[in-house]
């Protein structure tokens, strides 16, 4: 669904990835977890065609992203870490934006987003303006807006930064369930451990490299008893690749 091959990039000629390639396949749920500075957000923001790799290739569904980017975009929803929501519209004004500019006609854009605020519990929050919302409501109302065109791949960047326990488990709850039901891919990138462990596999990014990308219970075989979080902390110490 999703492919990066062999991408680099540095800023003002630090690196910050060093060969990253990854592959999403339908249905699964991929935890891309790292320190801050890892190069989650460098990642993701060339997956989106934010940015070019200085070198490497990625592809959506098949569309090369520096060749097709409309096409390869179309693909993709996403969920940054800072709101890109219009804090003075209301949640449906909000989405129909978006709904506008995948050129979804309007008839079919409303029906989704019935459907995608009632999935979300937000069924009675359409005309509500987002200032008004809670932190956690409006990430909801995010992701909503990021399914709108149905993508086949999910990106999310640190998206429960600021939620309380409870709103980011419901968060992570609800992705999952719709990776799983609509065999949507999902790429969730986090730094935190606990998040990571809910997902089908688990790709460990440091210092701009992959320094593991495989099943939880692969990664897990060789922790001789210790828990997850000590298991990832220890793949952290390890040197380089
Ligand atoms: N616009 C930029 N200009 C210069 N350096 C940058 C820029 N963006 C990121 N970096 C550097 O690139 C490296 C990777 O940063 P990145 O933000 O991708 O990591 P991250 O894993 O998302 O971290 P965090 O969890 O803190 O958001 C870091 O060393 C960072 O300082």
């Amino acid at each position: 669904m999703l492919t990066a091959q062999d991408l680099h990039k540095a800023y003002n000629g630090k690196p910050a990835l060093q060969g990253v390639s990854l592959a999403l396949r339908p249905g699964e749920m991929v935890a891309l977890l790292g320190p801050n500075g890892a190069g989650k957000s460098t990642l993701l923001q060339l997956l989106t065609g934010l940015f070019s790799p200085d070198r490497g290739q990625i592809t959506v569904l098949g569309h090369d992203m520096r060749r097709h980017p409309a096409r390869a975009l179309a693909g993709l929803g996403v969920v940054f870490q800072q709101s890109a929501l219009d804090m003075d519209l209301s949640v449906l004004a909000n989405l129909l934006f978006h709904t506008d500019l995948h050129g979804l006609p309007r008839a079919t854009a409303r029906q989704r987003i019935t459907a995608g605020l009632a999935a979300v519990g937000l069924g009675d929050q359409a005309k509500a303006v987002v200032r008004s919302l809670s932190g956690g409501t409006r990430r909801k109302v995010e992701l909503v807006r990021a399914l709108l065109h149905e993508p086949a791949v999910l990106l999310m960047d640190e998206a429960t930064v600021g939620l309380d326990p409870a709103s980011r488990q419901h968060l992570l709850d609800t992705v999952c369930g719709l990776c799983h039901t609509r065999g949507m891919a999902v790429l969730w990138a986090t730094h935190l451990i606990e998040e990571a462990k809910v997902a089908d596999r688990l790709v460990l990014l440091h210092q701009g490299t992959v320094r593991f990308d495989g099943a939880i219970d692969t990664f897990m075989q060789a922790s001789q008893g210790a828990d997850f979080q000590t298991e990832v902390l220890r793949a952290l110490e390890k040197p380089g690749l």
